[in-house]
């Protein structure tokens, strides 16, 4: 199966969501355009880190994402990867990534797994509890969310459980922007599975981000690589190349987990 898809690395205006969705419509309208099969939109995008004010400006259970992505998918017949938002709960504030389908129905909702104590997370956020694995196109795939891919573990666990494409959304500082390329890379070849990495770009208060979303084929060749900029980055994968590259080098039924 091949699926046209769109990273939408956009800047986002520190605690400024009527802002921020203005923006994310301008670029899914121009991802509508391409006409793609699926989009991916990246981390904390309503808010950014603006996590002291989250009482403030939090998404109460996620549903200002959830609404936003369901409507979107729906009027442009495409599935949406909606990044994540700061849902409000009762226990606090989770981060968490939304997914519609093309009928706009909510099918998965992944939280952050790992909370990451250089941007303060932890002094403002819940962990997720659940893993990353949703279906679309009768395929499994995978959503993590930024520090998340420092855990080839975490991410193992998804390719083990089927997934052949796994969907990153990140804020990631241009500071530690050869970690982004080189672990997404080396998850990409050690699951044998696309990978699919949308990043903000811009700055805040705190850091300039990298931009440099990257699609990375399962041999671990980069298809598609952002610059610094706003832009769509897209480009066409074609699943089937997940089972060629298994077969040629069969880690999964290599491994000697007897051993670890
Ligand atoms: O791991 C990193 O270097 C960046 C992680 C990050 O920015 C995040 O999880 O929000």
């Amino acid at each position: 199966m091949k699926l046209k898809i769109a990273c939408l690395q956009i800047d986002i205006a520190f605690g400024n969501p009527a802002q921020n969705v203005k923006n994310a419509k301008k670029w899914i309208e121009k991802a509508a355009e391409q006409k793609c099969d699926l989009i991916v939109l990246p981390e904390l995008w309503m808010t950014g880190y603006d996590l002291g004010r989250l009482d403030e400006i939090g998404d109460p259970e996620g549903n200002d994402l959830a609404g936003f992505i369901s409507e979107k998918a729906k009027e442009h017949h495409f599935d949406i990867i909606g990044g994540s938002t700061a849902k409000e709960t009762e226990e606090g504030h989770f981060n968490t990534m939304f997914i519609s389908d093309r009928n706009g129905d909510i099918i998965k909702q992944y939280s952050k797994l790992h909370l990451f104590k250089l941007m303060d997370e932890h002094k403002h956020l819940v962990g997720g509890k659940s893993d990353g694995l949703f279906t679309l196109y009768d395929e499994i795939f995978a959503g993590f969310i930024c520090y998340d891919i420092r855990f080839p573990e975490w991410i193992r666990k998804h390719a083990m459980e089927g997934a052949k494409a796994l969907f990153v959304s990140a804020e990631w500082p241009l500071a530690r922007a050869a970690h982004w390329k080189t672990l997404l890379t080396a998850r990409a070849i050690e699951n044998q599975c696309f990978v699919i990495a949308c990043n903000r770009c811009g700055d805040d208060p705190n850091n300039k981000f990298a931009g440099q979303s990257l699609i990375i084929d399962p041999w671990g060749e980069i298809v598609a690589e952002g610059s610094q900029e706003e832009e769509l980055v897209i480009a066409e994968i074609d699943l089937s190349l997940v089972e060629k590259v298994r077969k040629q080098i069969p880690i999964f039924e290599d491994r000697l987990p007897e051993f670890y």
